[in-house]
């Protein structure tokens, strides 16, 4: 029988590793080197320059940003959903919001919620200097619990969470009320760059994210995904 392995680099299938209760391997095999192969992935698309005086002005800010790999991630999804409607919370200086609205179709409008005002006139300034159409962005400086709530339930294609992590659970559930069937919640440091998959680390944050992974796991509503880009980024597509 002809298989899809290839000699000395999958040696068994993955299903047989599991039935037999054996690690999994991957397609990384132990000579190769997983942070080029992660360094490769997040340099694979070179950042214009709308893009690194965005980040110029999250690191003025103090602000972290998605890494240019999350960024391309975000726009394929967008892309592929040709996504019209989608809320990002957690606004920063605007770079994720940048990759959204590259991906999104073109009358596509972006609603990014963030408390912090600062952060806000910074992602303006970075949507002008791309050439948003004002109309294709709302911008909201509010606690997004406030907010939330008054945005509708399944009207929107994507919903993107990227905060700080205390706050991912209610941002969670918010999200999964108001995307519509078929589209994708997407969380940023899912994985914390590696934390969320080392059973030793206990911290308050990592015991958090590491449990909101398996919620969402377990959540009959969405259908998820973890890829390991940037810190980790949680894919789930609404059921
Ligand atoms: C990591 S930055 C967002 C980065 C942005 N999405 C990007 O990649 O360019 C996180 C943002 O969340 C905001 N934030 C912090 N705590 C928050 C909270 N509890 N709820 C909502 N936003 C919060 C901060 O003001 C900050 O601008």
């Amino acid at each position: 029988m002809r298989t899809c392995e290839r000699p000395g680099r999958f040696p068994r299938t993955i299903a047989a590793q599991q039935s037999e209760g054996a690690a999994i391997t991957t397609g990384v095999g132990a000579q190769d080197d997983p942070t080029a192969a992660w360094a490769f992935s997040e340099t694979y698309l070179a950042e214009d320059v709308t893009l690194l005086r965005a980040r110029e002005r999250a690191a003025e800010l103090g602000c972290a940003t998605v890494s240019p790999g999350t960024g391309a991630l975000l726009r394929v999804v967008a892309a592929a959903l040709r996504a019209r409607a989608v809320v990002e919370i957690g606004t920063g200086a605007g770079v994720a919001a940048l990759w959204l609205l590259r991906g999104m179709a073109p009358d596509g409008v972006l609603t990014t919620i963030d408390p912090e005002s600062e952060h806000q006139r910074a992602a303006k300034v970075a949507f002008a200097e791309e050439g948003v159409p004002v109309h294709r962005t709302r911008t909201i400086v509010r606690p997004p619990l406030d907010v939330l709530p008054r945005l509708s339930d399944g009207a929107y294609d994507l919903v993107l969470v990227a905060t700080d992590p205390p706050a991912y659970a209610d941002y969670v559930e918010a999200a999964v009320r108001l995307l519509r069937p078929g589209g994708v919640l997407v969380v940023v440091d899912a994985l914390l760059g590696g934390r969320v998959a080392d059973p030793d680390r206990r911290d308050e944050t990592t015991t958090l994210v590491r449990r909101l992974a398996h919620a969402v796991r377990d959540d009959e509503r969405l259908t998820p995904a973890i890829v390991p880009v940037g810190e980790g980024t949680l894919l789930a597509v609404r059921r």
